[in-house]
């Protein structure tokens, strides 16, 4: 599992580890790793021309010291300060390197000429946005398209969020120390950090605010049949989902149950889905029967039947809750067996907000939706974020943007369905079914256009490759 912490747990954790090491110890170990990160990211350092943005705190020493070590190996190293309060045994320490410290003034001849810049603006300590000196020289970065490493945190993004509700720093990389922060797994932000790359400094760290499932996760947690299984004991799922007027939901929904964990699919809906869905997967067994769980609302459209949902909701099986089925959602009942799988579309509804609104604060409208409604969201998008009414929260960072195609959400419901009827819990189910999703359609893209069929499709050879077969 993959961990992100509050900036408040990290500060605790760094005040624990100072007061056992000498002074600075911390700050030399996320500097050393620094340097080797920004090496890495250039290729060759000899030579290489370096910028630094230095702002007030240690996020700008952690820049410093890593350029001091860059210019002793030899790249002309420049730190803009853009604050006079910058960290002083830093700024010694590049200056005795042979790297130079100057103004914000005239630097665009400087930045033009960059081959890299480092942002050490803010990092846990900074608020959202960039001051207008600071984003005058990022904006000169971004003209001309010199790429920039961020410090623990690309600046003006909100830390303990993910929100950018300022301008901010996009970074083609971010290193970190100690553990991820939030602002690293769950967009807008993610996407601003670029890649992550991780530097252990020793921290000692609670249990995280969010998490990320891994490979290692999936292999614990994936239902494997084993010598004694059945079609019974492996789980069977119901599917009532497609209509008259969306037949292809029924039969992307099915592929997507069909390439998860279960052992049989029973699908419940108008004869002649049944029929297009049988056409498609002679495995499915047509009509009612006992079920494990419910996979519930896929292309529903006006064929939606709210009470006959509601009682399955009501029931003791759980049940995957997707699309236009979310309608039959209300905030009276005890629901913790539910995952709701909405997109921030749907989401928006539900908490009678608007739909930009869930996009820029993801977070906190799958939190709120969850604790409302006392069900597993899976707010689906670019990183999708699975919140359980307990207050546990995954993310999956994986995906493609190609997933973004219709029919994409119906094969992730089915899939989700499959894993929840096999036994897995509504987060686990969750973000197994999203990190499986992901993982198939990256298998299905390999940069390129992908159909849900062909996400469906690749699942098996995802899961199997995945589990290490
Ligand atoms: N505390 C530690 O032991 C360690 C800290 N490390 C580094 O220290 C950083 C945190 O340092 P600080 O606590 O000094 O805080 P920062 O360096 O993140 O921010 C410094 C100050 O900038 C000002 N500021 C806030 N928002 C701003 C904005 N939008 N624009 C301009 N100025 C703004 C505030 O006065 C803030 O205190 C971490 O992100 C990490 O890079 C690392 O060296 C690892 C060890
Ligand atoms: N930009 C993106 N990057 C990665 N994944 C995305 C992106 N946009 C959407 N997705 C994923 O694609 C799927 C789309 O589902 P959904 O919105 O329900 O579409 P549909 O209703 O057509 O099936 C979801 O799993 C979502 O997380
Ligand atoms: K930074």
């Amino acid at each position: 599992m993959r961990s992100a912490h509050t900036v408040e747990q990290v500060r605790a954790a760094e005040a624990d580890l100072m007061a056992r090491l000498p002074e600075g110890t911390l700050m030399q170990r996320a500097a050393t790793g620094l340097a080797v990160a920004i090496s890495n990211f250039l290729g060759s350092t000899y030579g290489a021309r370096v910028v630094l943005l230095i702002g007030s705190g240690d996020n700008g020493g952690d820049a410093l010291y890593a350029g001091a070590r860059l210019a002793r190996r030899g790249a002309q190293v420049t730190a803009i300060l853009l604050s006079d309060k910058a960290h002083q045994a830093g700024a010694e320490a590049l200056h005795a390197a042979g790297g130079r410290l100057i103004s914000p003034s005239d630097v665009e001849g400087l930045i033009q000429g960059a081959d890299v810049v480092v942002d050490g603006i803010v990092g846990i300590g900074g608020r959202p946005g960039l001051r207008p000196d600071a984003l005058a020289v990022v904006r000169l970065a971004e003209r001309f398209g010199v790429p920039i490493v961020a410090v623990d945190t690309p600046s003006g993004v909100d830390v303990d969020t993910g929100e950018t509700p300022e301008p901010h720093v996009n970074a083609a990389l971010t290193v970190t120390f100690g553990t991820h922060k939030i602002c690293h797994f769950i967009d807008p932000a993610a996407t601003a950090c670029g890649p992550v790359h991780l530097i252990d400094i020793g921290l000692d760290l609670p249990p995280a605010e969010v998490e990320s499932l891994q490979t290692s996760d999936i292999r614990r947690l994936y239902p494997v049949p084993h010598g004694e299984s059945d079609k019974y004991s492996r789980g069977v799922l119901g599917l009532m989902v497609g209509s008259t007027q969306y037949p292809g939901a029924a039969v992307i929904a099915t592929s997507g149950a069909l390439g998860g964990p279960v052992g049989m699919v029973r699908y419940v809906g108008p004869d002649a889905v049944a029929e297009a869905v049988r056409a498609a997967h002679p495995e499915i067994v047509a009509g009612n029967g006992r079920v494990q769980a419910w996979a519930v609302g896929s292309g529903l459209g006006d064929e939606l039947d709210i009470p006959r949902i509601r009682e399955l909701l009501d029931a003791e099986e759980p049940v995957v809750l997707d699309a236009d089925g979310l309608k039959a959602l209300d905030d009276s009942g005890d629901h913790v067996d539910v995952l709701a799988t909405p997109h921030a579309g749907e989401l928006a509804r539900l908490l009678d907000v608007d739909r930009a609104t869930v996009e820029a604060e993801r977070l906190k409208h799958a939190r709120l939706a969850a604790e409302r409604y006392d069900v597993t969201v899976l707010l689906k998008g670019s990183t999708t974020v699975i919140a359980s009414p307990d207050g546990q929260v995954r993310v999956n960072t994986n995906a493609t943007p190609w997933l973004a195609t219709a029919g994409a959400g119906d094969v992730l419901a089915g899939l989700c369905g499959s894993l929840l009827a096999s036994g897995l819990t509504p987060l686990d189910a969750g973000s197994v079914g999203a990190y499986l999703h992901a993982a198939a359609a990256n298998l299905a893209s390999s940069a390129g256009p992908i159909t849900a069929m062909s996400v469906a499709a690749a699942l098996p050879e995802a899961t199997r490759y995945l589990l290490g077969g």
